[in-house]
């Protein structure tokens, strides 16, 4: 063979065997880079487990703090905040009131026509709107005169079918989602804000003051009877279709529970007792913490960055404003540290709250062979144009981690409250009948997360006791709860009575 085609096949064969070594690094890297994936999707599992026994923890922790927060103020990371609601709706509530529904992420109007046992809700309507982001962290009489805005608007559009007696006053019941200190049924303080919200010249107070004033600035003559937060509106509402309604719990942009307790229960309850013997309790279970929590990397950056550090623990791994966000810092460290979207981190995925939870759902119920769901969200969301199969179903792997660990530990928590008054056992044989009425967008259109909250509650109940236990979806109860509580302490009330004994 001639020198110049010796060197040539000498040339050729050193280009083959670089280009060869240059895949087979290539090859080394990826599967180095994709052995980090990995190991980073089974050290979070890990992190996140909740296996039966830590939910038992969990549980037995949170009926301690219950206690705890009933003994004295402060006795715990439960405020346990007191709702001076004794007295639950009986069902012959009669009227028109109006309801104010403010959210962590919306804002809803409402007013209904009451009939009595009779007729229930005779008719009602409502109007919902997105509390605009720039409201949330502004000044306290924009945020309120937003809502007396929407307001206005609503009760201009009352039509006959909603007529008041001449001369009387339109009342209405406000659920405010935030931990308030009532000092009455119908006056309370701001304690703190939560979930997205930080206003801080309504801390400490009146909340119910700053929505009278708000009305006085457009003139709208309206009563407020009654201030309740939306766990005691969805008990109400829940207790007004089914009698056997003892717990509310909200998993919604937050989270949070409400429970009927025994009044002689409450050490620090230094009022009468009330005749009915019971109250409600407004636990403000987001803000619970334990060291049997499983708390990750992630929970730690997500809170010390977040508008209030160190609140809301529990809250910040369960509900709905925080998964999405989860995730996206989970992807994060995989796409730095081990390439996940390839060399370049995708840009967007630096954004925090940019994956909403909405958008976790839809990819976590992708059922289509190819997660074709899963790629359309990656790459509308974080711009992540195209994603192979298995880099799709690490996804669903995380979602499945951080949606299933949120929705056992929510059971975990009720399976707490029913301990705390006793109704996780069965007394001689019998289990009173307890139903937990749940409401919030997350349980309501996360479906994997509400069926692993319901079958874990199930399993922490056993099968004998969790015939007696039922979880109903009390869609809006808040709404029509607050309306309720509104008429049952109308200005009018004595009117009627008198009316019926003359
Ligand atoms: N399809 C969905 N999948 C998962 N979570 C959802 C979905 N839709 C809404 N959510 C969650 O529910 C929250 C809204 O809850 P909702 O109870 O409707 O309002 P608010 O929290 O203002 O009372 C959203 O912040 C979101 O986290
Ligand atoms: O209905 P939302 O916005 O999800 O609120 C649920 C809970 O969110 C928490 O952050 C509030 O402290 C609670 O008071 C509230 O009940």
């Amino acid at each position: 063979m001639g020198k110049v085609a010796v060197a040539t096949t000498v040339v050729c064969s050193v280009a083959v065997c670089a280009a060869a070594a240059l895949i087979v690094r290539r090859r080394m890297k990826s599967s180095g880079k994709w052995a980090r994936v990995i190991e980073i999707l089974k050290a979070f599992e890990e992190d996140c487990a909740t296996p039966i026994a830590k939910l038992r923890q969990v549980a037995d922790a949170m009926t301690v703090e219950m206690h705890a927060g009933l003994a004295s103020e402060g006795g715990s990371k439960l405020k346990m905040l007191i709702s001076y609601v004794d007295n639950l709706p009986s069902g012959d509530e009669t009227g028109f009131f109006y309801a104010l529904d403010l959210g962590g992420t919306n804002f809803r109007v409402m007013r209904v026509l009451l009939g009595g046992k009779q007729d229930r809700v005779v008719k009602r309507e409502f109007k919902e709107e997105s509390i605009p982001p720039n409201l949330m962290t502004g000044k306290s009489h924009e945020l309120f005169d937003f809502i007396v805005d929407v307001l206005a608007k609503f009760v201009a559009t009352e039509g006959k079918d909603f007529h008041l007696p001449p001369g009387r006053q339109r009342e209405l019941g406000f659920t405010f989602s935030f931990p308030v200190k009532q000092i009455s049924l119908s006056a309370g303080t701001l304690i703190n804000w939560t979930k997205g919200f930080s206003i801080d010249d309504t801390v400490d107070k009146d909340v119910v003051g700053e929505l009278v004033k708000a009305m006085e600035r457009v003139g709208l003559d309206m009563r407020v009877a009654a201030l309740v937060n939306d766990t005691i509106g969805t008990l109400a509402g829940g207790r007004y279709t089914n009698p056997d309604v003892v717990v509310a719990v909200i998993l919604g942009t937050g989270t949070n529970a409400a429970y009927v307790e025994r009044a002689h229960a409450i050490p620090k309850w230094h009022g009468l007792l009330p005749k009915s013997g019971e109250m409600v309790i407004n636990m403000e279970w987001g803000n619970f913490r334990s060291s049997h929590l499983p708390l990750t990397e992630y929970d730690h950056s997500l809170d010390l960055d977040s508008l209030n550090p160190g609140e809301q623990i529990l809250e910040k791994i369960i509900s709905g404003m925080y998964l999405g966000e989860i995730l996206r810092r989970v992807l994060l460290k995989m796409a730095e540290e081990a390439a996940f979207f390839g060399d370049i981190v995708p840009p967007k995925l630096k954004i925090p709250f940019i994956l909403r939870t909405p958008n976790m759902s839809a990819m976590h119920s992708d059922t289509s062979p190819d997660l074709k769901v899963v790629g359309s969200k990656l790459k509308d969301i974080l711009e992540v144009p195209n994603s192979s199969l298995k880099m799709r179903k690490v996804v669903i792997s995380l979602c499945n981690i951080i949606a299933s660990r949120g929705a056992r530990l929510s059971a975990a928590g009720i399976y707490g409250i029913l301990k705390k008054i006793g109704r996780d056992a069965t007394k001689d044989g019998e289990a009173q009948k307890s139903v937990i009425a749940m409401d919030g967008g997350l349980f309501e259109h996360y479906t994997q997360f509400s069926e692993s909250m319901k079958s874990s509650l199930k399993e922490l109940l056993g099968d004998e006791v969790s015939e007696s236990v039922e979880v109903i979806l009390s869609n809006d109860g808040s709404g029509v709860g607050a309306a309720l509580l509104a008429a049952s302490h109308s200005q009018y009330l004595e009117l009627e009575d008198d009316f019926e004994t003359s």
